[in-house]
């Protein structure tokens, strides 16, 4: 048991320290407070010399109040919460029925049956909250946790359950087994949500940099990392590599006219209307200001100009609504493909450019081929 609680204590200090980043998200406080929680029922339920009550029935009253702050950390992760009222539920249960086998009817036997399976049941519940989440690759080591944590301690109660004495079973196998067991899963539970947390965040950060935030269309960077790997693909596979180059015309009038945040607006519309034509390996880039290119692995010319052709017309045709604003605007294109260039995506685009602008010269919302 000494080394339960040093290792909880251990993990509980993990926690605490990985939530005091200023910027920490809820679900990890809700976390660290969980286990600090743990810990101190933990500490209660094996410190003999403390009054019986709380030794027998606030400990463990503590320890089921910990697992449901948990519980909830991982439905806030989870983008969902545990009420209030189920947390002093679940926290009242374990007190009323702890209360009941010291108070009422003394057994210790029954009262950590009850807990055995009780807080199986939470840990059960808490992996369970993951599971819905899916992506095994991020959340994998914690849910393995929670569900080698609810086993040993349910059959921790089966077996205090299955034999009359719960001082003859210290030294049986199931105990043995489940005293190796419990740190083990406490160690995978503690590692497991710090890593669901860093994950989060490689994404946000991988986000952030790679993608426009207006326009939630890849950047620059974005573009770079992805479009080499796009063009080398289709170099590989031997297919065409179409670029579309798309520049919003007149943008500057608009942004005179109606303001900036429609002018934003313009450019939110145009990127969702261009990701309707995409497959899911297509790219769609914000190159500038009002400027986005498209990267198509295995189109050839006649059918990126099909592609093109077809999104200038939507775009002329489509109307922008904004604030009691039905604001319309017309784009110009450049089309350029592998098989007339090469698969270097840098002159692709520049070439597409030229051809963009070749569009603007001879009147603009229209497509031409570079
Ligand atoms: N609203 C808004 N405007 C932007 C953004 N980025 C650049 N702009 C504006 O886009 C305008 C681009 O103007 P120009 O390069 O003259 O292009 P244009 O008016 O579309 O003219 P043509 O391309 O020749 O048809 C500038 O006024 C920039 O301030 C942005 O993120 N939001």
């Amino acid at each position: 048991m000494l080394v339960q609680i040093c290792v909880t204590l251990l993990t509980t200090a993990l926690l605490v320290a990985s939530a005091c980043y200023t910027d920490s998200p809820p679900e990890q406080r809700w976390w660290a407070a969980g286990n600090v929680a743990v810990s101190a029922g933990m500490v209660m339920c094996n410190v003999d010399s403390l009054p019986l009550l709380m030794h027998s029935v606030v400990g463990y009253g503590v320890i089921g109040f910990g697992i449901a702050l948990v519980l909830r950390g991982l439905r806030v992760y989870c983008q969902s919460t545990l009420s209030w009222t189920t947390i002093a539920i679940i926290t009242g249960i374990v007190l009323a029925i702890s209360a009941y086998y010291t108070l009422v009817a003394p057994s210790l036997r029954a009262r950590l049956c009850f807990s055995g399976f009780y807080f199986a049941l939470l840990n059960w519940m808490c992996a369970v909250a993951i599971a819905r989440r899916g992506s095994w690759r991020i959340s994998g080591i914690a849910f393995a946790g929670f569900v080698l944590l609810g086993l040993a301690l349910f059959l921790r109660g089966a077996h205090l359950l299955a034999n009359d004495d719960p001082a003859g079973t210290a030294n049986s196998l199931v105990i043995g087994l489940s005293a190796l067991v419990v740190p083990l899963a406490q160690i995978c539970i503690a590692f497991g949500l710090i890593l669901m947390v860093m994950w989060r965040y490689a994404e946000r950060l991988r986000r952030l940099s790679t993608l426009d935030a207006l326009t939630g269309a890849l950047n620059r960077a974005g573009l770079e990392m992805q479009g080499k790997r796009t063009g080398l693909r289709a170099q590989r596979g031997g297919r065409s590599l179409a670029v579309i180059m798309i520049d919003v015309d007149y943008f500057k009038v608009i942004n005179d006219t109606y303001g900036h945040p429609v002018g934003d607006e313009v450019l939110r519309h145009l990127a969702r209307l261009v990701r309707l034509e995409l497959r899911p390996h297509d790219l769609l880039a914000r190159f500038g200001g009002e400027e986005f290119v498209l990267v198509l692995d295995g189109v050839d010319l006649p059918s990126a100009l099909k592609v093109a052709e077809r999104l200038r017309a939507r775009i002329e045709y489509e109307m922008v609504e904004f604030d009691k604003l039905s604001v319309r605007y017309t784009a110009s294109m450049g089309v350029v493909c592998s098989d007339q260039h090469d698969y270097d995506l840098i002159r692709l685009i520049s070439a597409g450019d030229a051809a963009m602008y070749e569009a603007k010269r001879a009147g603009r919302n229209r497509v031409a081929v570079g």
